[in-house]
C-alpha cells in the first residue's frame, strides 16, 4: 500500500467530501453555472501562484539533489498548468494583469497559507503530505469524470478542464507525487508520526472541499 493510499484511508470521509463535492458532480455533468466556474478558476490562478511558492520551498528544504530537481519540475508543471487558466480567462475578457489584481477569497488564503506553513514549520514530508490532496486529487477526480458519458462529451463546457487533468501529462505529475511521498515516507516517517501527517492530509482535503464550495457560493 502506498503512503498516499494509507493517508486517504485514514481520512476517508474528508477525502470523499472533497473528490465527490457537488461542484465536481456539476462540472462532470456540464451543469455547473459559469459564474461558479469563473470564480473558481480566477481564484485557482492565484492559488497556483502560492502553490508554486510552496514547491519552491521544497527546493529550499531539499536535502538531496533529487528533492531539489523534483520540486523544480513541480514548479514548472504548476506554471504550465496556469496556461489553462489564462486561456479560459482570455475568452471571458479577463487579462493576466486583471487576474493578478483580483482579491483573494478567504478559502484561498486559508488553504494556500496552510500548506506553506506546513512546509515552513515542518520538513519535506510535512510539505508533500500537505500538497498531496491538491496534486493527486485532481488526477483522481478528472479520471473519474472523463470515464462518464457527460464528462467525456466534447460539448461539456468544462471538457477542456476535464481533459487537462485527466490527460497523460497530469497523470504523470500525480504519479510522481505518489512516488515522492513513498520515498519521503521511507526516509522520514515513523509510526509515531503518522497521526500528525495524517492530520495535515485531512485538513488539506477539507480545505480543497472549501475551495469548491467557494465557487458554488459565488453562483448564489
Ligand atoms: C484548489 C486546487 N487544487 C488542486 C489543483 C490541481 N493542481 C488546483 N489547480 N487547484
Amino acid at each position: 500500500m502506498t503512503l498516499f493510499d494509507r493517508l486517504k484511508a485514514a481520512s476517508a470521509d474528508d477525502w470523499t467530501a472533497y473528490v465527490e463535492h457537488d461542484f465536481v458532480r456539476q462540472l462532470g455533468e456540464g451543469t455547473l453555472p459559469v459564474p461558479a466556474f469563473r470564480t473558481y478558476l480566477v481564484q485557482d490562478y492565484l492559488f497556483l501562484i502560492h502553490f508554486a511558492r510552496a514547491y519552491a520551498l521544497g527546493i529550499f528544504k531539499g536535502r538531496h539533489l533529487a528533492d531539489m530537481r523534483s520540486a523544480l519540475a513541480s514548479v514548472n508543471a504548476i506554471l504550465g498548468e496556469m496556461d489553462l487558466h489564462v486561456g479560459f480567462c482570455a475568452e471571458w475578457g479577463i487579462s493576466e494583469a486583471e487576474l493578478e489584481r483580483t482579491p483573494e477569497e478567504r478559502a484561498n488564503t486559508a488553504y494556500t497559507r496552510f500548506v506553506i506553513d506546513a512546509g515552513l514549520r515542518g520538513d519535506l514530508l510535512d510539505l508533500h503530505v500537505a500538497l498531496a490532496p491538491c496534486v493527486i486529487g485532481y488526477a483522481e477526480i478528472a479520471r473519474r469524470l472523463a470515464a462518464t458519458a457527460k464528462g467525456a462529451d466534447p460539448a461539456n463546457p468544462y471538457a477542456r478542464w476535464i481533459a487537462e487533468y485527466s490527460g497523460e501529462a497530469y497523470a504523470a505529475v500525480a504519479e510522481a507525487a505518489i512516488a515522492k511521498l513513498d520515498s519521503l515516507g521511507d526516509e522520514l516517517l515513523t509510526e509515531k508520526r503518522f497521526t500528525a501527517v495524517s492530520d495535515l492530509f485531512a485538513q488539506a482535503s477539507r480545505l480543497e472541499a472549501d475551495f469548491w464550495q467557494m465557487g458554488l457560493d459565488a453562483a448564489g
